[in-house]
């Protein structure tokens, strides 16, 4: 029995030992393992965000971690932390700041702007012109290998009607205002600076009208202008068409085309229009936000032309009196001419070179846009 026992409990702890040992040898192939891997997918899953704490910027970081992607964001300000990601904090024209968010990153994505409102020239030129060659010089440098930009659909925008229109529309000859002219300027320098011979591939996104949670403009200025009680009038006729693009869908175009870019692809070099594929009616979507808010409906109509003309008038004003007084009027030439225009766009390109669709439907993207703004409800 004794000899039967001990060979049995010799072979137990043997086999205890080597199951022990069998057990750490797993775990730490596993770790290695895991660590190799992991390090494999963090040097081609690792990319950079210029401008990720803005509010695009902040949704594609967080989609790019939900997708195993490491993140280096670089942007003048920093508005949250996040594990997985590294911020950079600095001004995109200083390429020697820009240069260490850059490093081991083999894809960037270029979403900085100044905001749209602004009517400061001078910055929008330093920062999408003059900023945008320090980017490409500074992606060049760093050895990055793909660059993709977020340019915007109103490139080919003059102010009047666009339906359905697509990306071989020309340029505006006359941009609405230096926000737009500055980014066709910043759209054909990045997609000139693509070269497949020097692997640098580049291609451009034109959203249109983002909105979405933690939108600091479109539902902000419209409940601003709601609570002073300008929202009353729709102006022209109500029934222009205009695409609304829910924020998930334009980072969603943005990943799949950083994705497909490669040297045999239609993608380089290109740009392309994403948006939600479903025009609606400007003052409906207004309505639907609104609504949704607790704030009445605008109601009554009034003709495009005098209230654009009014605009334009109180624009001209504001610049006069510029050195006396500052104003600034809430409906501006551009914002009536987007409320009181045709202006929707084609997605088609998207969906055939890089198997684009929108991901969250228009329904369910003000329904979830309005839930995320309780502190902009009617009474709050
Ligand atoms: N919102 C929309 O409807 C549309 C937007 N776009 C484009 O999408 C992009 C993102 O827009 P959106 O998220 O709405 O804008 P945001 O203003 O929310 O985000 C832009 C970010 O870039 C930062 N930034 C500005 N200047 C510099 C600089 N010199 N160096 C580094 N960072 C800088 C901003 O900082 P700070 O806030 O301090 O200025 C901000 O954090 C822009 O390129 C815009 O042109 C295109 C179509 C429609
Ligand atoms: C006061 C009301 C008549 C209008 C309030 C809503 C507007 C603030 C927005 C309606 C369309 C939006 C829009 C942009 C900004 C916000 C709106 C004017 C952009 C100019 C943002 C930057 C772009 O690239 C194009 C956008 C077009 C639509």
């Amino acid at each position: 029995m004794a000899t039967r026992v001990r060979p049995v409990s010799y072979d137990k702890s043997c086999g205890f030992r080597k199951l022990c040992f069998n057990h750490l040898q797993m775990l730490l192939c596993c770790w290695f393992g895991y660590n190799v891997s992991l390090r494999v997918v963090q040097s081609s899953k690792r990319c950079a965000v210029i401008g990720g704490s803005g509010f695009l910027g902040r949704h594609l970081v967080e989609k790019l971690l939900d997708r195993g992607y490491s993140v280096s964001v670089f942007d003048i300000r920093q508005s949250y932390e996040l594990p997985g990601v590294t911020f950079h904090q600095g001004d995109l024209c200083d390429k020697q700041t820009l240069l260490p968010a850059l490093g081991d990153v083999s894809l960037v994505f270029h979403c900085a702007s100044p905001a749209p409102g602004s009517d400061n020239r001078a910055l929008f030129e330093s920062v999408n012109i003059q900023g945008t060659r320090t980017v490409i010089q500074a992606c060049i440098e760093a050895g990055v290998q793909k660059l993709v930009l977020t340019s915007s659909a109103s490139v080919v925008f003059e102010g009047t009607d666009i339906k359905n229109g697509r990306e071989d529309l020309p340029y505006a000859k006359k941009p609405i205002d230096y926000y737009t002219e500055t980014k066709i300027e910043q759209e054909k320098l990045v997609l000139e600076a693509c070269d497949k011979k020097k692997g640098f591939l580049t291609v451009a996104i034109r959203p249109h009208g983002i909105f979405g949670p933690r939108d600091p403009q479109l539902v902000p200025i419209l409940v601003d202008t709601a609570r002073r009680g300008k929202m009353k009038f729709i102006i022209g006729d109500g029934t222009n068409l205009v695409d609304f693009t829910f924020v998930e869908n334009v980072v969603h175009g943005h990943i799949l085309a950083a994705e497909r870019l490669r040297p045999d692809s239609p993608l380089c070099g290109k740009p392309y229009h994403i948006t939600n594929d479903e025009p609606v009616r400007f003052w409906d979507f207004m309505s639907d936000v609104l609504v949704g808010l607790g704030y009445a409906a605008p109601r009554y109509r009034l003709p495009y032309t005098l209230v654009y003309g009014l605009a334009l008038l109180l624009w001209l004003l504001a610049l006069i009196l510029r050195p006396l007084v500052s104003f600034k009027p809430t409906f501006t030439p551009m914002r009536v001419a987007l409320a009181g225009t045709h202006h929707y766009y084609s997605c088609e390109r998207a969906k055939q070179d890089m198997g684009y669709k929108p991901v969250v439907s228009l329904k369910e993207g003000i329904a979830r846009t309005v839930e995320s703004y309780p502190h902009l409800r009617r009474g709050a």
